[in-house]
């Protein structure tokens, strides 16, 4: 256990913050105690990002008190953050991909020490660090060659070597792969023996149980529960989140499967640097049915999705989406995919799936803003727009429910909501759905599930792409196991293990 200090790390009173109507905090006050793991969960839209963002100055609070190490401070901006030793690692990186390692440290570091003494002191200090913590990393690789997880580190060392004694995790592991959370979290233990205090949010229960020592629950920007990690259950959690009991895991018939709706045959897909990206790729996917891709990220999942969707040509292969071919070279359109029936939920949603100045309403349109309900006379009618979009926004629990506002002020999981109420209440007869519960929380994630199932039994020929073992599992009725650019594996829903998917995914054969 970490040596108890009297001095808190952090206290926050009574912390209060709103966007005009939206009252994002509501007097929230907590404590957290030196060389420790805190969680932070709640819904989405609780106001975690919104709270965390005041405590590194990138939002002002309409009042309270924030302390550091017993001392009030005011926090203008992350300048005034990172002169009290605290530093924020986002979930988008903010690194340049053509620089190296040890450049972007320098650069990150601009203003302090490390540029007024030059590239030999920051290579040492990276040393020490990687010493001192674990976090081992070549400082001569370029971003861009650099895994995922590697590159997080890198935003973590940026921020220790900006002195931080206080690390702010935001959902740090939505987009690592689990053996690249589990070397995060050894990270942050060996950081927190060091004396570092991590406070980590993020909706994965399993995490909070496995690494935090303490967990604060927020619903509807308050602080709700306090527990000590070993006094509390993820069912406890759950509910406190929620607000009522959650039943993770979705009730299902067998599938009836119709006709093949999509179909792909020696899909191959080579980008302008000659890489092959899809190799080959043949499948199927019925009406009733929800095939799951399962695999780790960067094996070409993303890509299928998008030579699917029409946004991407292929250089290899056909496509046949209900009953329609379309060749390689083809330079794809998709609107033409969506009039035959094809749906498409984009794993990026902030750059594919919605436009962040756009207003809700227009979001819930995108795509689909010719129709005749929504633009009788070739010009938008925007109340009826309006109206359509608070009735999306009500039965898929969208909030606020405000179709005025801009898509980019709902929170993350909100956001997600919103466009996959789009894509699916348009009863698309093919739906392409990429991580669809990514950054999303556990009572959204029960609905979202039951609402593919419910898409699947109306007859929808449904292609997930996941790398959440446990949604592929719990939604698919086949599973296609992917790796560098093939599909290396098939099971059955029902019966594949996590182990023999796991085993295949790294390109191994389950004994
Ligand atoms: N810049 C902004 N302008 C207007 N409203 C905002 C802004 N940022 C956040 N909000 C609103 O404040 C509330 C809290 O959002 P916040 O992002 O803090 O939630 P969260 O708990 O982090 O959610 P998630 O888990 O989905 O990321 C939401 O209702 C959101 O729509």
């Amino acid at each position: 256990m970490p040596a108890m200090t009297a001095v808190p790390a952090i206290e926050l009173r009574a912390i209060d913050k709103s966007f005009g109507d939206v009252h994002a905090v509501r007097a929230v006050s907590l404590t957290i105690r030196k060389g420790s793991i805190t969680g932070l969960v709640g819904e989405n839209g609780a106001g975690k990002s919104t709270l965390m963002s005041i405590l590194y100055g990138l939002y002002r609070a309409d009042s309270g008190e924030i302390r550091v190490e017993g001392e009030r401070v005011e926090m203008g901006s992350p300048r005034d953050a990172i002169a009290h030793g605290i530093g924020m690692v986002h979930q988008h990186f903010m690194l340049i991909d053509s620089f190296t390692v040890l450049e972007n440290l320098v650069l990150g570091a601009e203003g302090g020490f490390l540029l007024g003494r030059g590239m030999a002191a920051a290579r040492s200090e990276v040393a020490r660090l990687e010493r001192e913590y674990g976090l081992s990393i070549d400082p001569d690789a370029r971003i861009a060659d650099l895994s995922v997880g590697e590159q997080q580190r890198v935003e973590i060392l940026k921020v220790l070597l900006r002195g931080a004694r206080i690390l702010i995790l935001d959902e740090p592991s939505a987009v690592l792969t689990p053996q690249e959370t589990e070397r995060l979290f050894r990270i942050l233990g060996v950081l927190r023996d060091g004396g570092v205090t991590v406070i980590l949010i993020t909706h994965k229960l399993r995490e909070v149980m496995a690494v935090t020592d303490q967990v604060f629950v927020m619903r509807q920007g308050e602080v709700v529960a306090e527990r000590r990690t070993v006094d509390t259950t993820p069912d406890e959690l759950a509910e406190l989140m929620v607000g009522r009991k959650v039943r993770l895991g979705v009730d299902r018939q067998p599938a009836r499967r119709g006709p093949a709706l999509l179909r792909a045959e020696g899909l191959s897909l080579v980008d302008r640097h000659g890489i092959g990206l899809l190799d080959g790729i043949d499948l199927e996917v019925h009406g009733g049915e929800i095939v799951g891709i399962a695999g780790v990220s960067g094996n070409g999942q993303t890509e299928l999705l998008q030579v699917l969707a029409g946004m991407r040509a292929p250089t290899g292969g056909t496509i046949t989406i209900c009953g329609r071919t379309f060749d390689a070279g083809h330079p794809g359109d998709p609107a033409e995919r969506r009039a035959l029936g094809l749906a498409h939920v984009p794993e990026d949603r902030l750059r594919q799936g919605l436009v962040a100045a756009f207003h809700a309403s227009e979001t819930s349109i995108l795509g689909y803003q010719n129709e005749a309900r929504f633009s009788p006379h070739h010009l938008i009618d925007r109340p009826a727009v309006r109206t359509y979009c608070a009735e999306l926004m009500q039965r898929f629990d969208v909030r606020p429910p405000l179709p005025g506002l801009r898509s980019a002020q709902f929170s993350g999981g909100n956001q997600q909501k919103l466009v996959l109420a789009r894509e699916i209440s348009h009863e698309p007869k093919v739906l392409l759905v990429g991580q669809p519960t990514r950054g999303v929380d556990i009572g959204a994630i029960e609905f979202i599930h039951r609402e593919l199932v419910r898409c699947r039994d109306r007859g929808c020929a449904i292609l997930l792409v996941s790398v959440e073992l446990d949604e592929i599992l719990a939604l698919s009725d086949r599973i296609l196991v992917m790796s560098s650019g093939h599909i290396v594996g098939e099971s059955a829903g029902g019966t594949a293990s996590e182990r023999a998917l796991g085993l295949m995914m790294a390109g191994m054969k389950a004994a």
